[in-house]
């Protein structure tokens, strides 16, 4: 078997159009969504990923701004940062780009923004919410991979879904996510033993590691959806994820291909969360998340 590969980009467009007539919406009655991104330092990666997510907001009409602070900002300059943009009331999302240098507690930044602006999920309420099937902002890369699931009409409700990683903002909500749309899942790391045993009962496989060619085809199940999370730079300067995306790729069903998968639905779904906040604080609109 070939598998399908999925178009991440294409969904991702699909996708942010659908939300572009909520936005416009919102317009039409005076109200403009607005983003706030900070990015501490100049890490290159995080400077490509704020780009795409300040142009993704523009093709979409959204307003964005993005502070820039220096790498050595004190955690207090950092929170009062965010406090100014929780009472900004032209802001309506707000997001720290993640990693955060070694002297700043990403838990007490997280916990500082504001919960009803919260579009990346992360806060520890939000992250509660969605542990209770009460989602409030469903963090955007999980979500994305939930929506490319959904658009390719691969059924989630009885399959055996298998997430490899258990970070805060991939694998742990990725799991829950599937877990409330009626998937059995199981929950692996890099350091689990027989690996293979786990990701080959697979329906679905979605990886977040961040270790390239960590699943190869004989860990598949034939035909299974491969949801390849992963962004790694190898040393010649290619962009791979977690998968060995072409041993894999003729024994799935579906994959994802690195770039051009997951990557591009994590921005669409931070345009979809922003429009939500925009709805929910201005009281117009459904501010309800919609069935992908
Ligand atoms: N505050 C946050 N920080 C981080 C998040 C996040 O969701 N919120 N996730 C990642 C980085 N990330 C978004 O911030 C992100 C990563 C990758 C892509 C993407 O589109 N990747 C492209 C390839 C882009 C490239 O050339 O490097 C792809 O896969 O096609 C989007 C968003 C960590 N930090
Ligand atoms: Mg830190």
């Amino acid at each position: 078997m070939t598998a399908q590969i999925i178009d991440g980009k294409a969904i991702a467009e699909q996708v942010r159009g659908e939300w572009k007539k909520r936005a416009d919406a919102l317009k039409a009655q005076g109200v403009l969504p607005g983003l706030a991104v900070i990015i501490v330092g100049d890490n290159p990666a995080s400077k490509v990923y704020v780009r795409n997510k300040v142009r993704a907001c523009h093709d979409v009409g959204l307003h964005s701004e993005v502070h820039e602070l220096p790498a050595d900002i004190t955690e207090a300059m950092l929170l009062k940062q965010i406090q100014d943009l929780n009472a900004n009331p032209d802001i309506h999302g707000i997001l720290v780009q993640l990693p955060l240098p070694d002297h700043i507690s990403d838990d007490k930044v997280l916990e500082t923004i504001d919960v009803e602006k919260d579009v990346d999920g992360f806060h520890l309420y939000n992250l509660g919410a969605l542990v209770a099937g009460n989602t409030v902002f469903p963090p955007c890369t999980p979500y994305g991979v939930q929506c490319l699931i959904e658009h390719t009409n691969i059924p989630i409700e009885g399959q055996n879904a298998v997430v490899v990683g258990r970070s805060n903002i991939v694998g742990k909500p990725m799991a829950l996510m599937l877990l409330h749309k009626g998937a059995t899942v199981s929950i692996c790391t890099s350091k689990t033993r027989d690996l293979a045993f786990y990701t080959r009962l697979a329906d679905i496989l979605v990886v977040a590691v961040g270790r390239p060619g960590l699943i190869t085809a004989d860990m598949v199940k034939e035909g299974a959806a491969v949801l390849d999370v992963g962004i790694n730079r190898t040393d010649e300067g290619k962009l791979v994820g977690d998968v060995d995306f072409e041993s894999v790729k003729e024994k799935a069903g579906h994959i994802t291909p690195v770039p051009g998968g997951v990557g591009p639905m994590t921005i669409s779904m931070l345009v979809a969360n922003t429009v939500l906040a925009a709805e929910r604080l201005s009281g117009l609109g459904s501010g309800k998340l919609q069935d992908t």
